[in-house]
């Protein structure tokens, strides 16, 4: 299990996590997501062990994390600029990481490079930027680690490339139980890959929960009425968002969904709609309702 307790980093007297507490089940795949700054690679860093924290514990199996090799043989990170040592070819840097992780398999190793179809005896550095990251997932799938950390993991990949990826990730948290912590702006790949999910901002984590709660404590609600929207259901559900398009009213309504449902049915709407947000959704409006709201700007 990954944890964070109370953890505080800061960079000079700018505090980027603020008081951070975080709990990664095994198996599970966490996808961290935030606003721009809001301290993600930050933490990201913080359980790789390569930054130390100024408060706080940052633990992995109870065990500290920061310049600790044991558990760094145990976890592969890939940055959001993955690093390859100038010069080296896919065949020499696979030799490296196969000193590095105890686990590392060759077999498997030779197996993905021919899957992706890597000529193994080439430069790293005179690939292109969305081969080298395809590199980077061989090497971390042939290290066969506990625990692999991705930061914008799928940036520069082909939706090809990103499902066979995918694919992968899955069968290895399906069959050797590993842990995934990934951090992205592209929420639609979030959704589809992760279970559990952390919401960071300004350095603070807003939620974190299984993804199936969080979808299933907010929803879209359409309504129409003949004398129009009785604002009696407005004091009761207190949406987050509300707009109008056309004689339809669209809400955004935290609650269980038999509940709002109840108390939608008893104002006898003439329409009457209760979907899912997508993960997208969920993140505009709950940011929206601290203050991180969509402006239209034009200048
Ligand atoms: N090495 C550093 N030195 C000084 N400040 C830093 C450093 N790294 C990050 N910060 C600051 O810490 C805060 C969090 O940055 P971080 O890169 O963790 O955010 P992020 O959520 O990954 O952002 P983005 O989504 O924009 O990549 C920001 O205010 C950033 O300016």
């Amino acid at each position: 299990m990954i944890e964070m307790k109370n953890v505080i980093k800061k960079f000079d007297r700018h505090v980027a996590v603020e008081n951070v507490n975080l709990t990664i089940q095994k198996g599970s795949i966490y996808g961290l997501i935030g606003s721009n700054g809001a301290g993600k690679t930050t933490i990201i860093k913080l359980l790789a062990g390569i930054y130390r924290q100024e408060q706080g514990e940052v633990t992995i199996d109870g065990l500290p994390v920061f310049e600790n090799i044991h558990l760094k043989e145990k976890l592969f990170y890939i940055p959001d600029h993955p690093y390859v040592f100038p010069q080296y070819t896919t065949k020499q840097m696979a030799r490296f990481y196969r000193s590095c992780y105890p686990s590392w398999d060759e077999e498997r190793f030779k197996n993905l490079a021919q899957a992706f179809e890597v000529d193994v005896n080439k430069k790293i550095q005179s690939f292109s930027k969305g081969w080298q990251r395809q590199i980077a997932f061989i090497m971390a799938l042939a290290a066969k680690p506990d625990i692999l950390i991705l930061d914008e993991p799928m940036d520069g990949l082909d939706p090809v490339v990103r499902k066979k990826v995918k694919n992968l990730l899955i069968q290895d948290v399906a069959e050797r139980e590993m842990t995934i912590l990934v951090s992205s702006h592209n929420l639609r790949e979030i959704e589809d890959i992760c279970d559990h999910i952390g919401i960071l901002h300004k350095g603070t984590l807003l939620i974190e929960k299984e993804l199936d709660d969080l979808k299933s404590n907010v929803h879209k609600v359409q309504v129409a009425y003949k004398n129009g929207l009785p604002d009696r259901l407005l004091d009761k559900l207190k949406p987050l968002h509300a707009e109008k398009r056309g004689s339809v009213h669209l809400l955004i309504v935290r609650g269980e969904e038999a509940a709002i449902a109840k108390q939608i049915i008893e104002t006898h709407p003439v329409i009457f709609d209760l979907l899912p947000l997508t993960l997208e959704e969920i993140f505009i409006y709950e940011m929206g309702d601290i203050g991180y709201a969509i402006k239209n700007v034009v200048v």
